[in-house]
């Protein structure tokens, strides 16, 4: 300042406003960002032989078709491509779901990262429709009937008889040894029930990883991952039915810490939205009559 010069007090105290706002602006983007803090890979597993036959298959151990076992491997590639590496990861006991994870996790590098396994993130069980091709059903039953039976979110399939073909052989294997009990062993499942049963293991045990920032990855099922997509955007129940997941594409959710999607970071799928969308329409129509 020139000698004798006046100090421009007005000026300063705009200045010194400037900055506090400029403070205050970053402060919030820093919050903003901080906020969205949490990021979750899952994938609907990759087509299985019964998704070829048009099979509802439930808790039928169906394997990966070829274009299945091609699908896995494509998400792994996209994974990789997107950088992802991840600390653990969460898969059901069916086989579809497990080489699914086993395809991604050898594309991304880490065959060796901590995977927990759980009868709880199976598909939904299919009662006694499990086994029954789809478009048959409801050129028997009708369309209407069968979408209910797929996509209502508390009708029940009919209950697998012991009877059932596929009863025994489900029921008695070894992979069930541990849980569920014989009371939570279903033998039918709505779109409720199934949510009822994977809540649990998404609260207690993938949350607090989720909180420990954890980076996670969820190999799963179409039924089991639209009961945590349900969850997690609170959708309603009407709203979920119109939900059909494609086979093997990965999708990403972005979490504030109140585990909320943050603006944009619902199910954000790792492949080209034209793909994706006709991906879903398929699945839609597979409950239709030809
Ligand atoms: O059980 C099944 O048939 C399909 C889902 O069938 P929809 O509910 O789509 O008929 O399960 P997934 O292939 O994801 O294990």
């Amino acid at each position: 300042m020139r000698k004798g010069a006046q100090p421009n007090l007005k000026s300063n105290v705009r200045v010194t406003k400037l900055a506090r706002y400029r403070a205050v602006v970053v402060s919030q983007i820093v919050n903003f960002i901080k906020m969205a803090q949490y990021k979750i890979v899952m994938i609907r597993h990759g087509e299985s032989e019964w998704n070829e036959k048009n099979l509802f298959c439930g808790w039928y151990d169906a394997n990966l078709s070829l274009k299945g076992e091609q699908e896995a491997v494509s998400a792994g590639k996209a994974l990789k491509d997107a950088a992802y590496k991840f600390d653990i990861a969460y898969t059901s006991v069916l086989t579809r779901a497990n080489k699914t994870l086993d395809a991604i996790l050898k594309e991304i590098g880490q065959v060796d990262l901590t995977t927990i396994k759980s009868w709880r993130l199976n598909e939904r069980h299919y009662g006694g429709l499990t086994g029954l091709n789809k478009a048959e059903t409801a050129a028997k039953y009708g369309d209407a009937q069968v979408q209910i039976w797929r996509r209502s979110f508390d009708v029940p399939p009919p209950p697998m008889e012991e009877d059932h073909p596929y009863y025994n052989q489900i029921v008695n294997d070894p992979r069930y040894d541990n849980g569920p009990t014989p009371d939570e062993f279903p033998k039918f499942e709505s779109l409720k029930l199934t949510i009822e049963r994977t809540l649990p293991f998404w609260n207690d045990t993938i949350v607090p990883e989720i909180k420990a920032e954890k980076s996670i990855l969820i190999a799963a099922h179409g039924n089991s991952l639209r009961g945590i997509v349900k969850h997690l955007d609170k959708m309603s129940d009407d709203q979920i039915m119109a939900l059909n997941l494609p086979t093997g594409i990965p999708f990403v959710y972005t979490l504030d810490e109140q585990l909320n999607p943050v603006p944009n970071g619902s199910l954000q799928f790792l492949g080209d939205p034209e793909t994706v969308k006709k991906a879903m329409e398929a699945v839609a129509n597979q409950g239709k009559a030809k």
